[in-house]
């Protein structure tokens, strides 16, 4: 299943109300088994969700929304695996993904097909595909051969690992960036103090936490903040115009995906705590 979701304006989303902001920017329903779940966000024109296969194999397939004969005739594609052990298949060469590890896939691959090792411990394999006009080589990256940063301190509750799966310095792609950051126990927030980049749209995806735990993904224009409540393999839709961070009632992780004008990760316009209203 693919939902499109049309760009909104800042200045419109001043007025939504909670149903809206979910409307809008959450997605929920991800990973059902042996179901692709996937929104085709029209900033930047991101796709995000969710491959679960489990009693059988998934293909990825190009609907209509694309345009294309095959999924990655245009595209190139962000996988990490946050179940079980799986493998995805690209054009007839498999590569076995455990638990967190990611794969870089180039355009023009043809034949994606994802499947689970042990039916009843399925993969579970988060996506983002972005627009691409140059092939670059498929890469398996292990959570190893991620670039990791560490910020945050214990004072401000904030100490994380920022693990960079798919970024210029470990792998190449035209404009997709991903990667996932996890907290160190007793920290509970993510991205704070916050930052915007006009020149970037971001998704995130929150998971590893328990089933009564919440996260507070805070977003909006920093002087018009808002919040959407999020539970565990839940993804948010983040405009370049909005702020994105998070505060945990207990422990999760997340994954975030970026597209858009250029790859520089530390390209970020900060926000100091002062000026959030
Ligand atoms: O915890 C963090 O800080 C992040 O993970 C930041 C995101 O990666 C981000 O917003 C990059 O622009
Ligand atoms: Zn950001």
């Amino acid at each position: 299943m693919l939902d499109v979701r049309y760009a909104s304006s800042n200045k419109d989303a001043k007025s939504y109300d909670t149903a809206r902001l979910r409307e809008e920017y959450h997605i929920d329903g991800l990973f059902k088994k042996d179901d692709i779940r996937l929104v085709y966000s029209h900033f930047d024109r991101i796709i995000a969700g969710s491959v679960c296969p489990a009693e059988r194999e998934l293909k990825l397939e190009a609907g209509k929304e694309i345009g294309a004969e095959y999924f990655l005739e245009r595209r190139e594609l962000g996988v990490i695996n946050i179940g079980e052990k799986g493998i995805v298949s690209l054009d007839g060469k498999d590569y076995e993904l455990g638990a967190r590890d990611g794969l870089y896939v180039g355009k023009g691959t043809k034949d994606i097909v994802f499947k689970s090792i042990d039916k009843s411990k399925p993969a579970k394999f988060y996506i983002n595909s972005a627009p691409a006009h140059k092939t670059f080589p498929t890469v398996k990256i292990n959570i190893k051969e991620a670039n990791p940063v560490t910020l945050g301190s214990k004072e401000e509750l904030n100490e994380r690992t920022i693990y960079q799966y798919i970024h210029p310095n470990v792998c190449e792609s035209c404009q997709l960036l991903m990667g996932m950051t996890m907290l160190k126990e007793g920290s509970v927030w993510n991205t704070m103090p916050c930052h915007t980049h006009d020149r970037r749209m971001e998704v995130y995806i929150y998971f590893d936490m328990a089933d009564d735990a919440l996260v507070f993904h805070m977003m909006g224009e920093p002087q018009e903040t808002r919040h959407i409540i999020m539970r565990n393999e839940e993804a948010v839709i983040s405009p370049s115009w909005s702020i994105h961070s998070g505060v945990g009632t207990q422990k999760y992780t997340f994954i975030w995906g970026m597209v858009g004008e250029n790859q520089a990760f530390d390209d970020m316009d900060h926000i100091d705590n002062k000026d959030l209203f």
